[in-house]
């Protein structure tokens, strides 16, 4: 049954008009970013990692830059708790980082939390539990009243473990299911829970609020947020936590807005690991600050090495168009992209390489570990000409003239689409020579001899059908005495209408190219290319090629 009448609108909306977020227009700062990969994204994995899986994720996390780390439901399992022993007893906690565990509301999980976290440098201690509507009715059958009792019963026996064991604790409430809670009761469970903890500057408390189902447009979120943090009690020593899920796809907007709306910290994972469709994604929402000049406080500098150990730890498969770091999502096949971007990075050289203003490369791909040879520019049946040159200059350091390049650039994208295939670099390449160079000539020329009189005679000796015929003509320069000689021997035009060269490669086995085009006597225009030590043998060969181009095709 695909009805659609079965389905209803499940949020609530504030019961006063909240949107002083709308004013902003832009993040200008970094949130306090807690990643809760190893809790909620582990929760969520066919497999959950292992205690070596988590050790290696957790340090990973660290260098990236993670200040607060959730690292397990320590009454979950034997692995989760032993994860928390080990990261306590080996001291591998380095001093500016604070580890997170969640608990349910319930005092024999609450008791067993404060068990693992038992001579932790720092702890977050964090409870939860469920204030829905539907989770009232449906999961507890329990009224308000006595949902906001289990929050204080919670809330009390953390206050009181903590005192207890004299440890540095910190203190994090989530009205779990907070999206489909109504805001005013959401409030009043967060201000009990808060009149207990009765944070002060130096030990705040954090208000996390879930959206742990997403369930309405992200602008309906940021005004239950706002909401929230305009109202909550002792708001100055309060913390106020976003913790975005991503039912509807939009989680990276609801944290964006909601720290418009006020909210000082994020809690995420990398690339959007976690329950159902996954938590909002850290590295997209820090990386679009990035992109905007805003400093995320994170560092992504090498996304293929975070890529792959994600991907192994957690056997999760990030999307190729993943934001910032799918495999495609520097990719530009079609022509008119790959133009503006070849012709944009050129500008930013001759301008300013400080600033990055490329079109269609959000950022610069460099930034993130990836390359521009493999990465950017790649050629199929939708590319240009612009991105067949671009493609051989960054690869082959060949320059291909302007003149030269349409021709080229159909040549190279009517082999993909015969193939069906994109090509490689080499590929690419390949058909470059073989279409200006390495083909079955009508002629060859052997040997060319020049002498200076009047401008330049020349003997060229040609070799064609079986026949050597020496052939002698004048010119006002080298490669205007050779095309001459081929124009007189085969009695049709040989004009050069383009001539190009530069060397290869630096050094005392630098070789050069050469790039001919000549008019043909059809009024087509051929091309042919010569690469040799000798830029003299190098523009031969072009204009040989050249002027066999005009004889086969
Ligand atoms: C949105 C989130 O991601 S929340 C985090 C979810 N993560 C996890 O659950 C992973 C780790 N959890 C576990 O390993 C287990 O759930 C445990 C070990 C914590 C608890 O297991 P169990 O004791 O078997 O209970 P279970 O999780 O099924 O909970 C059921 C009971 O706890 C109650 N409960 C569930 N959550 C909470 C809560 N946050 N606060 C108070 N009570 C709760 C339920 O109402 C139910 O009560 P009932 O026995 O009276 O019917
Ligand atoms: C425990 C809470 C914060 C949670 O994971 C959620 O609500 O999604
Ligand atoms: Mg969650």
């Amino acid at each position: 049954m695909f009805d659609y009448r079965q389905y209803k609108r499940g949020y609530f909306m504030p019961p006063v008009e909240c949107n002083d977020w709308v004013k902003k227009e832009y993040i200008d700062k970094a949130p306090v970013w807690c990643s809760v990969d190893l809790r909620d994204g582990n929760q969520a994995l066919v497999e959950p990692m292992s205690l070596d899986e988590k050790l290696e994720f957790f340090n990973k996390l660290i260098k990236v830059g993670f200040k607060e780390i959730e690292i397990g439901f320590p009454a979950a399992s034997e692995t989760e708790y032993e994860l928390c022993r080990t990261l306590i007893e080996k001291n591998m906690i380095p001093d500016d980082v604070t580890i997170q565990v969640l608990t349910q509301a319930r005092p024999h999980i609450i008791k067993k939390t404060f068990e693992a976290v038992k001579g932790a440098p720092r702890a977050i201690v964090h409870v939860y539990n469920s204030t829905s509507l539907a989770q009232r009715e449906q999961v507890f059958r329990k009224s308000k009243e006595e949902i906001k009792q289990i929050a204080i019963e919670g809330a009390k026996l953390l206050k009181e473990l903590a005192e207890a064991d004299g440890g540095n604790f910190l203190f994090e409430y989530s009205p779990e299911s907070f999206t489909g809670t109504e805001p005013e009761y959401a409030l009043e469970v967060c201000n009990a829970v808060i009149d207990i903890w009765q944070p002060t500057p130096d030990k705040k408390c954090i208000i996390n609020l879930p959206a742990t189902v997403e369930m309405s447009l992200p602008h309906v979120f940021a005004s239950q947020v706002e909401y929230m943090s305009k109202n909550l009690h002792n708001r100055e020593n309060v913390v106020v936590s976003l913790h975005p899920h991503n039912d509807r796809g939009t989680g990276v907007a609801d944290a964006e807005l909601g720290m418009l709306a006020g909210a000082d910290r994020i809690e995420g994972t990398l690339f959007g690991n976690g329950e159902r469709t996954g938590n909002v994604d850290i590295v997209n929402l820090a990386m679009n600050m990035y992109a905007q000049g805003v400093d995320p406080e994170l560092d992504f500098s090498n996304m293929p090495e975070l890529a792959e150990m994600f991907e192994r730890l957690t056997q999760m498969k990030i999307d190729d168009r993943h934001p910032y770091c799918g495999k495609l999502v520097f990719a530009a096949f079609s022509g008119s992209h790959q133009d503006a971007i070849s012709k944009g990075m050129h500008y930013r050289i001759e301008q300013d390489p400080s600033k990055w203003t490329v079109p269609y490369l959000p950022i610069n791909p460099e930034d993130v570990g990836r390359t521009y040879d493999s990465d950017v520019i790649r050629i199929n049946s939708q590319s240009g000409k612009g991105g067949v040159a671009y493609v051989l200059e960054h690869n082959y350091g060949m320059i291909i003239p302007k003149a030269m390049r349409e021709d080229l650039g159909y040549a190279v994208k009517d082999v993909s689409d015969v193939n069906h295939k994109e090509l490689a670099a080499d590929e690419v390449l390949e058909i470059f020579e073989r279409r200006y160079k390495k083909f079955t000539p009508v002629f060859k020329i052997s040997e060319v001899h020049f002498k200076q009189i009047d401008g330049i005679q020349t003997e060229v000796t040609i070799e064609a059908d079986g026949k050597t015929t020496v052939v002698e003509a004048g010119g006002n320069g080298r490669l205007d005495a050779v095309s001459n000689a081929l124009s007189k021997h085969f009695g049709k035009p040989c004009d050069v209408i383009c001539y190009e060269e530069h060397s290869l490669k630096q050094g005392s086995d630098s070789s050069a190219i050469a790039y001919v085009g000549i008019k043909g006597d059809d009024g087509k225009e051929y091309f042919g290319i010569g690469i040799d030590h000798d830029i003299i043998r190098a523009s031969i060969d072009a204009v040989e090629s050249a002027m066999n181009r005009s004889m086969t095709e």
